[in-house]
Order: structure tokens, then sequence, then C-alpha cells
């Protein structure tokens, strides 16, 4: 059975290009019910460790440089099968290959700095949102 719960980024670009109310409308447009919310920023150990799936990857360094350059905001999400539902919402990660009317498409400047983060699993919307919020901050 697939779970409820998926975590998610507004990332850096999508902040400073002054979206998180629009994907934060879009989210809710959508179905999802919002569990958790802050603005917060990642340091660069954060970024190391949220990402380090990927260190092997060319684009790791450039990807922690980028997640910890200013404010995200990150968020607990519920809703039926939430981590393939938002996926679908977010659309490609290369912005260019993403479907009209996803959050990558509308928001997002390039396949790096791609506007929004979704859980790829339910095992791993736990941990993610484990990682960013206290147990009383997750309601
Ligand atoms: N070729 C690339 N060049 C630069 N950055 C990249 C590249 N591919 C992926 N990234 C960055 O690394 C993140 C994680 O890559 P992954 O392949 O897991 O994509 P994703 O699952 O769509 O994204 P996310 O995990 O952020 O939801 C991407 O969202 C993007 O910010």
């Amino acid at each position: 059975m697939s779970g409820k719960i998926t975590f998610t980024m507004i990332k850096p670009d999508a902040v400073a290009d002054g979206h998180i109310g629009a994907i934060l409308g879009k989210i809710s447009e959508a179905g999802f019910k919002i569990k958790a919310l802050k603005l917060t920023q990642l340091t660069v150990a954060d970024a190391k460790k949220f990402y380090e799936v990927h260190a092997e990857r060319p684009f790791y360094g450039e990807l922690v440089d980028f997640m910890s350059s200013g404010p995200i905001v990150a968020a607990v999400l519920e809703n039926e099968n939430a981590v393939e539902s938002f996926r679908t919402l977010i659309g490609a990660t290369n912005p260019a290959d993403a479907a009209e009317g996803t959050i990558r498409k509308m928001f997002a400047r390039s396949i790096g700095e791609n506007a929004v983060h979704g859980s790829d699993s339910d095992e791993n919307a736990l941990l993610e949102a484990s990682f960013h919020f206290a147990g009383k901050e997750i309601f």
C-alpha cells in the first residue's frame, strides 16, 4: 500500500524568484494537506548529508553549493499515494522535459536549479521529514 506522506523543499532558486506563494497554492489546489512547514536554510553539511546518495555523481558539489546557497521552504505533505502523486505534480527533473502545468515547468530555472524536491519513496519521505522536523512540529 502506498503511504500518505511525502516531503518537499521549495529550493533556493524558487524562493529567490518569489514563487513560495504560487507553489504552495499549486500544492494546496492539488489536494495536499500541509502537515509541517518552515522557512529555513541548509548548511553545507546538511546539504551533503541530505544528498549523500548522489555523492558520486558529477553534479554533487554544484548541488550541495546550490542547496545551501539561500533559504528554502521545507514541508511535510499528506495525500493519497503522496510520493507518486507529488512527483507527478512537480514534473520531470529537467524543466525542459517537464509536462505543461507542472511546478518545475512553471517555476524551475534549469535541471539543477529546479524549484522543488519531492521524496522518491515512502521510506525516504519519513527519513527526510525527520531530518528537517521534530515530531512536535508535524501536525
Ligand atoms: N545533470 C544535472 N546537473 C545538475 N544538477 C542535477 C543534474 N541532475 C540532477 N541534478 C540535481 O540533483 C537533484 C537530485 O537529482 P535526482 O536525479 O534525484 O532528481 P529528482 O528525483 O527529480 O530530484 P529531487 O530529488 O530534488 O526531487 C535534482 O533535483 C537536481 O537539483
